[in-house]
């Protein structure tokens, strides 16, 4: 996957903007994600994982915020020849082009219906599988409930829902700890101090984590009758739910 270096926050600006999917991080979001999310491929590869155990013959894998494609390509490699679709959704033209082109990179029997659309205006039907990899927490919290309950309706039995976030804690203890590591990490990756403050007052009034209590309370309230974090490195958590 082709992705230049992430220098958006370089250079000191006077105004900083809300944080959006535009082109610019587009073209940068690859290098971005694997250097500010701990854990980041292997949560990639592991969903791929999971989509070979879940996924079953003539049902349909969602990719909610699918972005370049990562999670798409992951789940494609494990369940060829298995008569399935693949819906990968974003509402960010940018994204959807260059995913395009990711996915076509690489020859695959499997369809994917690639739309640029908003996750909460799509149905969700006959899913054996379905992925929000840190998409929930760009979504207005008073519409986080609604989707979770869409999407649980459009689940077979069975069926797998994947959900990767950034946490808060409410112990504030905790969260300051974790957070420190946090930067810490996106430091040894490069980011300067000046990026990782504008990165922080861009993404302010954008994304809004919950807490794993507020996480597993949404998703056992909507229908999921099993839950687990699987994965945690710091404020970055991966959770299973199963319908
Ligand atoms: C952090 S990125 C997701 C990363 C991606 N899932 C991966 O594994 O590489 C969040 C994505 O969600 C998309 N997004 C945010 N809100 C959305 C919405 N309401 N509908 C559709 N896509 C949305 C953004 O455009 C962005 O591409
Ligand atoms: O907290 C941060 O610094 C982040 O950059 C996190 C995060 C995310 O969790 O999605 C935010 C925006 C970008 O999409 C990449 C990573």
């Amino acid at each position: 996957m082709i992705s230049q270096q992430d220098n958006i926050y370089a250079h000191a600006a006077d105004q900083i903007a809300d944080f959006q999917f535009d082109q610019r991080v587009a073209g940068v979001f690859n290098d971005m994600i694997r250097r500010s999310v701990p854990g980041y491929a292997q949560i990639i590869n592991t969903i791929g994982d999971f989509a070979s155990d879940f996924v079953t013959p003539n049902s349909n894998v969602y990719d909610l915020g699918s972005s370049l494609g990562s999670a798409t390509l992951s789940i494609r490699r494990q369940i060829e020849g298995r008569e399935c679709q693949i819906y990968a959704i974003d509402n960010s033209l940018s994204m959807i082009e260059r995913c395009t082109e990711n996915l076509s990179a690489y020859v695959s029997d499997i369809k994917v219906n690639l739309l640029c659309a908003d996750i909460r205006d799509i149905d969700i039907e006959n899913a054996s599988m379905v992925v929000l990899n840190f998409t929930l927490q760009f979504l207005p919290k008073s519409d986080r409930d609604s989707l979770i309950k869409r999407i649980c309706d459009g689940m077979l039995p069975g069926g797998l829902l994947v959900i990767s976030e950034k946490l808060y804690f409410e112990d504030e203890q905790i969260h300051g700890l974790l957070d420190k590591q946090h930067l810490n990490f996106k430091r040894a990756n490069g980011y300067s101090e000046l990026e990782i403050s504008q990165k922080r007052s861009a993404l302010e009034n954008v994304m809004r984590p919950d807490s794993l209590t507020v996480h597993k309370q949404r998703l056992t309230d909507n229908g999921f009758s099993h839950f687990s974090v699987w994965f945690q490195c710091f404020n970055f958590a991966s959770m299973v739910a199963i319908k």
